[in-house]
């Protein structure tokens, strides 16, 4: 054996001993802490099996009923320790009272990735996060919000001649609701975020329908593109793995600046979509810039990547939660037709008899409505799992652990929204949790569907008392879909 050889072997076997002792400094985390923990091979073995048969929700309520009884405890995610909290006070700790400690739901995004994974919001870390946020967030308030559904009626129209469609022509009364609400929404998306007509509910395959479903879809190469981001972000650019087909970004990245060059002329300051609010926002901003020179604001202007970030926020983010939630909806008002008379009646009563031209304010109004939006969100929270990335050590209150820098936080909300002891029945579908005398009752930190403190969703008011704008454009959707409905069918059954 040559001096090379053995070289070779030794450097074979000193790496062999260092991930070794890696690994097994990994798995004895959270024992060496005396923290509760779910061992290595289980949530290996979960893992594995995960993958094909339970979904993601389902595998963290493993580990939250493996850790009943504890505020907070250890799991991995593939070899690295991740920790679980469970405890409704310190959810709230970690996202509001501490949030300075937690403010990343992910580490930085590899610079170099593709453009619309390293723009979205979602992704941003740190101070690139902040000023973001801090830009983006007018664009999302209520009132901004009011101006866009203007744009919604159009959707309605088509949506509701659909129906009449499928009802009087070919007396048609199956539905695929799910493909329908996908449908819908696309051309609700597509209106607030870009001002596009897309005419999926008329059938049409757009190019635009094809695309954004493709990218935003969950496969198996995203699967295998978020893990290795798990194990360092920069490792999928490296493999030559891209989160989007280069042919899907490119195709999103030209019609985005096509759409902000075409908005530069003066004519189209007045379309009420989201794209305009942006462009809006950014000529006020760069007035001020002009008029005050020497107290120009240490933030850049919007750039094309902030603007391009926003869109794709809308569109990722928009889309499928939208999508999902009017589905589970629907699905539990086919089994409950009780449910539907209340809706009815009290639409009915909001308007009279005409149960047309609902406006923004009377949404407000439909108290029982949102009640039933806000127990579909507890029993089919569109984001089950929240995640958090500790920014600066933190000691957790009442004892003498400490979670260190870099350490992943995981909160299970599908679990805990579903769990008998916040949730009595959680399985029963009851709006009347969220009624006014009961919903006092609901312990702070249980029900979260939108998400808490500055990192929640971005159409989440803070005034608690306020319902949250999105929360008031699902109900917009709903009500638009029931007119549609109800034209058709309620008569039949009320009148
Ligand atoms: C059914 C409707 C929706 C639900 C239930 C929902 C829920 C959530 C949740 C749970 C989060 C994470 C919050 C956290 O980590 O604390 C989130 C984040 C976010 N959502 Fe929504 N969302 C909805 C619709 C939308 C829509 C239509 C948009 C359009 C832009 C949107 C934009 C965002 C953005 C940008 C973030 C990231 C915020 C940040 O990191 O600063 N969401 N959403």
């Amino acid at each position: 054996m040559g001096p090379f050889t053995i070289s070779l072997i030794l450097i074979s076997i000193t790496a062999v001993l260092l991930v070794w002792r890696y690994l097994q400094n990994n798995f004895t985390y959270w024992r060496k802490r005396g923290v509760p923990y779910v061992p290595f091979w289980e949530s290996f073995l979960l893992s594995s099996t995960a993958m094909k048969k339970i979904n993601i929700f389902e595998f963290f309520e493993v580990f939250y009923k493996a850790l009943d009884g504890h505020r907070f405890g250890g799991a991995f995610q593939l070899v690295y320790p991740i920790i679980i909290i469970r405890d409704p006070e310190l959810i709230k700790t970690v996202f509001i009272k501490a949030f300075s400690n937690f403010y990343d739901r992910n580490p930085p995004q590899d610079e170099k990735g593709d453009v619309f994974n390293r723009t979205q919001i979602f992704q941003l870390t740190g101070e690139k996060w902040r000023t973001v946020r801090h830009k983006l967030s007018p664009a999302f308030s209520s009132a901004k919000l009011k101006i866009m559904y203007q744009t919604l009626s159009g959707c309605a129209e088509d949506l509701n001649a659909h129906l009449q469609t499928l009802c009087s022509e070919t007396g048609q009364t199956e539905i695929d609701v799910k493909e329908l609400m996908s449908d819908y929404t696309m051309d609700v998306i597509g209106a607030i975020a870009l001002g596009i007509k897309c005419n999926s509910i008329k059938g049409e395959n757009s190019e635009f329908k094809q695309i954004v479903r493709a990218t935003f879809k969950f496969d198996q190469r995203r699967t295998i593109f978020a893990t290795l981001e798990v194990i360092h972000p920069k490792l999928p650019r490296l493999l030559g793995l891209t989160s989007q087909l280069p042919e899907e970004e490119e195709y999103l990245l030209g019609i985005t600046r096509e759409a902000i060059e075409m908005r530069t002329d003066s004519e189209s300051s007045s379309r009420r979509d989201f794209l305009q609010m942006l462009m809006n926002l950014r000529s006020q901003e760069l007035q001020q810039r002009n008029e005050n020179p020497s107290g120009e604001p240490d933030e850049p202007v919007f750039s094309e990547d902030i603007l391009v970030g926003a869109i794709g926020s809308f569109l990722s983010a928009g889309l499928e939660p939208v999508a999902a939630t009017l589905t589970f909806c629907l699905y539990e008002l086919a089994l409950h037709p009780d449910i539907q008379e209340k809706i009815y009646l009290e639409i009915k009563e909001t308007k009279g008899q005409t149960l047309n031209d609902i406006s923004y304010e009377d949404l407000k109004k439909l108290r029982y409505t949102e009640q039933v939006m806000n127990e579909t969100l507890r029993k089919y929270p569109v984001a089950g799992i929240m995640a958090r990335i500790c920014t600066e050590p933190f000691k957790i209150p009442d004892s003498d652990v400490v979670v260190e820098k870099g350490m992943r936080v995981f909160v299970p909300l599908f679990s805990i929204q579903r769990d008998p002891q916040y949730f009595p029945e959680p399985d029963r579908f009851d709006p009347e949790r969220f009624s006014e005398e009961n919903i006092q009752k609901i312990v702070p930190g249980t029900y979260l569907p939108f998400g808490d403190g500055p990192r929640s969703c971005i159409g989440k008011t803070l005034n608690s008392s306020s319902p949250s704008s999105f929360l008031l454009l699902l109900l917009h959707l709903l009500l638009l879909l029931f007119l549609s409905l109800f034209s058709l069918l309620l008569p039949l059954l009320y009148w």
